[in-house]
């Protein structure tokens, strides 16, 4: 869905947003009408006439009692090669809030029917893999009428904004944060307000100018073609921060492209092409510090890649076409297909009505997504500071779970 509707509910940003429960909900058919069992399996009998079956095994191995999961560490603590092979379940009592089982190693389990429900692999009723059913709004040039916009001092005191912040950057992708003061300190603040920061050859947080303090375009004053970091890491940086706190000359603006709709806009328009960059795979290097040479293991992910836990939907964007290694990987009849498909993604981020351009200027930090949204920079002349870091993908997921489920819907997904 285009962000047409977004520009109303954007105009809600002065209004404090209570994180709505993000939590995927399953069928209200969660009471069993009945529970039996045979010798190797407890069946579980819905209120929507569906049938779960689950191996004794799977069900003593994942027992909740204290006895077998740590309550604080959420670790296992059976030790899973002690359970008899012939266990089995002698009885069992389904209550209003689920059904305990008594086992013939004398163990009694008690599992939640909703516990039941969302993990059922015979059948499976949803994608466990995606407890938060927080929605994609894909965006295009029009983005700058409704960007999404918190205000700084909202995020660092309430966990509320905090909330906010980190749902826009899951629905759009980026989110702008207003009014931060002019400074590394602060701006730091913010980024640890997110989750910590990551470390690599660039430093922590960074404050740079055009000077190749380290060995990277990014450090000059040349233009650079939309594209996302870290290609040359196994584990991209999943989140960016760009906070412009000084420049006085001509040029350097900014570029968003929401990547994930680029790349319907590929799928769509040609199938073949998306299918090459879902499938070629890119090396990618980062050789320009002395004593540096960072490649990624395996030396090679597609351009465009898709998680099979997830109905194979698109779930991360590695694209810096600056800093792809050599394709010696390539067979001979791969070539022009290749460099076909590239220039088909590469006319489509290009494409004015996929562009978003826009002027940093001190107090309004960037955050976006390096997994799906791609990024660039206009040449400019003149002095430039830009302050920002890298965060982690697991610890931005992490943050963004913890600020919008319960401490009950996290233990009911796990
Ligand atoms: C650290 N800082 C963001 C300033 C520069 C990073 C260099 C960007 C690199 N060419 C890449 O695409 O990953
Ligand atoms: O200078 C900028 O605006 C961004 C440069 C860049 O792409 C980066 O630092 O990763
Ligand atoms: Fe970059």
């Amino acid at each position: 869905m285009l962000c047409r509707s977004v520009r109303f509910k954007f105009t809600s940003h002065i209004k404090k947003i209570k994180p709505e429960r993000n939590f995927i909900k399953i069928s209200d058919a969660e009471d069993a009408i009945t529970v039996s069992t045979t010798t190797s399996k407890v069946i579980v009998d819905w209120q929507d006439n569906q049938t779960s079956k689950f191996h004794n095994i799977w069900l003593r191995d994942h027992c909740k009692c204290s006895e077998c999961y740590h309550q604080i560490t959420k670790q296992r603590l059976l030790d899973t090669f002690s359970i008899p092979e012939d266990i089995k379940a002698i009885s069992t009592s389904p209550g209003p809030e689920g059904v305990e089982i008594k086992w013939n190693d004398e163990h009694k389990s008690f599992f939640k029917w909703g516990w039941l429900r969302r993990h059922s692999y015979d059948p499976k009723f949803i994608d466990t893999h995606n407890i938060l059913n927080i929605r994609k709004t894909l965006w295009n040039a029009g983005i700058k009428y409704c960007p999404p916009i918190v205000q700084y001092i909202d995020v660092m005191n309430t966990k509320e904004e905090l909330a906010s912040l980190l749902k826009n950057i899951s629905e759009f992708g980026f989110c702008f944060i207003d009014g931060v003061p002019h400074a590394v300190k602060e701006t730091e603040e913010l980024a640890r307000r997110v989750c910590f920061i990551r470390e690599t050859h660039y430093g922590g947080f960074w404050d740079f100018t055009a000077n190749l303090e380290h060995g990277d375009t990014a450090y000059t004053t040349l233009p650079l073609k939309a594209h996302t970091d870290n290609t040359y890491f196994t584990d991209p940086s999943g989140l960016q921060m760009f906070h412009l706190i000084e420049f006085d000359g001509k040029g350097g603006a900014s570029l968003l492209v929401d990547g994930f709709y680029v790349a319907r806009q590929l799928r769509t328009k040609s199938p073949t092409a998306y299918e090459t960059l879902s499938t070629i795979t890119i090396p990618a290097h980062s050789a320009g510090d002395p004593n540096t040479l960072i490649q990624p293991t395996p030396n090679g992910y597609p351009i465009l890649n898709h998680d099979p836990l997830l109905n194979n939907s698109l779930y991360q964007i590695r694209y810096n076409n600056d800093d792809r290694s050599t394709m010696n990987h390539l067979e001979s009849e791969q070539v022009l297909e290749f460099y076909d498909a590239l220039r088909k993604w590469n006319n489509l981020l290009k494409d004015k009505h996929n562009e978003y351009w826009f002027q940093l200027k001190p107090g309004r930090v960037v955050i976006f997504d390096n997994w799906r949204v791609l990024h660039g920079r206009d040449k400019f002349s003149g002095h430039r500071r830009l302050i920002g870091c890298y965060l982690n993908w697991d610890d931005y997921q992490s943050r963004l779970k913890i600020s919008h489920l319960s401490q009950e819907e996290i233990l009911e997904s796990l």
